[in-house]
């Protein structure tokens, strides 16, 4: 089902039935820049600037995480996407239509194009799980048999074909949010709009939803801008994540990338959790005098099976380095290496052949200081 004519759909995203079968919408596929697309997009509040020149494009059946702080601007820039709010300046697209300056009834058919998942899942206590996932069929009027049929496969689909007649307030949280997701389903829209959807949840059904989430997004190719504050989250589910900042994008690239060679200060504060540190011990006596060790930090992205790159370099200098910390992240098909070493600071042939192999394998080798050789 689509809610667009195809005059005004620049191409049609839902392309596969919710069983991921490819449906006769393959037909009006056409290629674009993407699902979303923001350029220089500003937002003020009174003195707060809000949005600060976003540029953004959400690319036809990826999952694009955006992460920032409290505060950082995501909600407006979500009331920007659905028409609730109207940035000052700039351009903001959903498939290929420019949605600034629409009217309210224009926005309604947008809107019916983005479905939305919150928090804390804005079920309706009074309605069986089955008729708030039919909510949104009943407005856009699809007939009661062919409404019954879609709920049906929705919640087979999420996983809770057995749920149907049950009332949220029976339900635990990740079943709601499976309910939720269904609702946002409903009727095929080209984004899933994800607004801090696990937030509520504890880590294990936070990993289950998270799950959900990516299946979807490769049975039926749906477009999900993920909105968090977790980089777990964004490591778990995202192809590429943008980092928000008092408004501003302040970097974003592929989830393995921006992982293994964060640039700015707030996406490395955010990734701290994930990548391994250097033990608190070392960090404590860490200084720039020459003495005892030196202390390395080797950053290495690449295929999977170039992960094992630590292997290597123990096997091609034994005995030359000291393993402090370090670990090996899978995201998606890239391997993120992140070690850190010591190396006697006298032995500066070995620790300089050592650094070459390194750097020849397109590591990222970055000497921290020194350390009394008792550390
Ligand atoms: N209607 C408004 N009036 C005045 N200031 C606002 C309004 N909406 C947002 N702001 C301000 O704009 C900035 C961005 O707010 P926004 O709610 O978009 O951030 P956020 O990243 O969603 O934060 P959180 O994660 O806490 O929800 C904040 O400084 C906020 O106080």
């Amino acid at each position: 089902m689509t809610l667009f004519s195809d005059a005004e759909a620049p191409f049609t995203a839902a392309t596969r039935d919710v069983s991921g079968n490819a449906t006769a919408q393959d037909c009006a596929v056409r290629t674009t820049g993407g699902v979303v697309r923001l350029q220089h997009v500003s937002r003020r509040f009174g003195q707060t600037q809000a949005l600060r020149n976003v540029s953004l494009t959400v690319q036809k059946g990826e999952i694009l995480g955006l992460i920032g702080r409290s505060g950082a601007g995501k909600s407006t820039l979500i009331r920007c996407l659905n028409g609730l709010e109207q940035p000052d300046e700039g351009v903001i697209e959903i498939e290929g239509r420019d949605i600034t300056g629409l009217s309210e009834k224009q926005l309604q058919t947008v809107r019916s194009r983005v479905g939305m998942v919150f928090q804390h899942f804005n079920l309706l206590s009074a309605k069986t799980v089955a008729q708030n996932v039919a909510l949104p069929l009943k407005i856009a009027g699809m007939a009661k048999a062919q409404r019954q049929q879609r709920v049906a496969d929705l919640l087979a689909l999420v996983g809770l074909a057995d749920k149907a007649h049950h009332y949220p307030a029976a339900l635990s949280g990740g079943q709601k949010q499976r309910v939720g997701i269904a609702r946002a389903l409903a009727a095929s829209p080209a984004l899933l709009l994800c607004d801090e959807a696990t937030s509520a949840l504890d880590p294990e059904t936070t990993r289950s939803i998270l799950t959900l989430l990516k299946s979807l997004n490769q049975k039926l190719g749906i477009t999900i801008l993920l909105i968090t504050h977790e980089m777990e989250v964004i490591k778990s589910v995202a192809h590429r994540v943008a980092v928000i900042d008092a408004g501003e994008i302040i970097e974003q690239g592929p989830v393995w990338q921006v992982f293994a060679h964060p640039q700015a200060g707030l996406t490395r504060t955010l990734l701290r959790g994930l990548l391994p540190q250097l033990p608190e011990n070392i960090a404590a006596r860490i200084c720039a005098q020459k003495q005892g060790e030196a202390i390395y930090s080797v950053h290495f992205a690449g295929e999977d099976a170039q992960g094992d790159l630590l292997t290597r370099f123990a096997c091609a200098f034994p005995d030359t380095f000291r393993l402090l910390q370090g670990g090996i992240d899978h995201i998606g098909h890239y391997a993120v290496v992140h070690f850190f070493i010591a190396i006697p600071a006298d032995h500066i042939a070995d620790e300089q052949r050592a650094i070459r192999w390194l750097q020849a394998q397109q590591a990222q080798v970055e000497l921290m200081g020194y350390v009394a050789s008792d550390a």
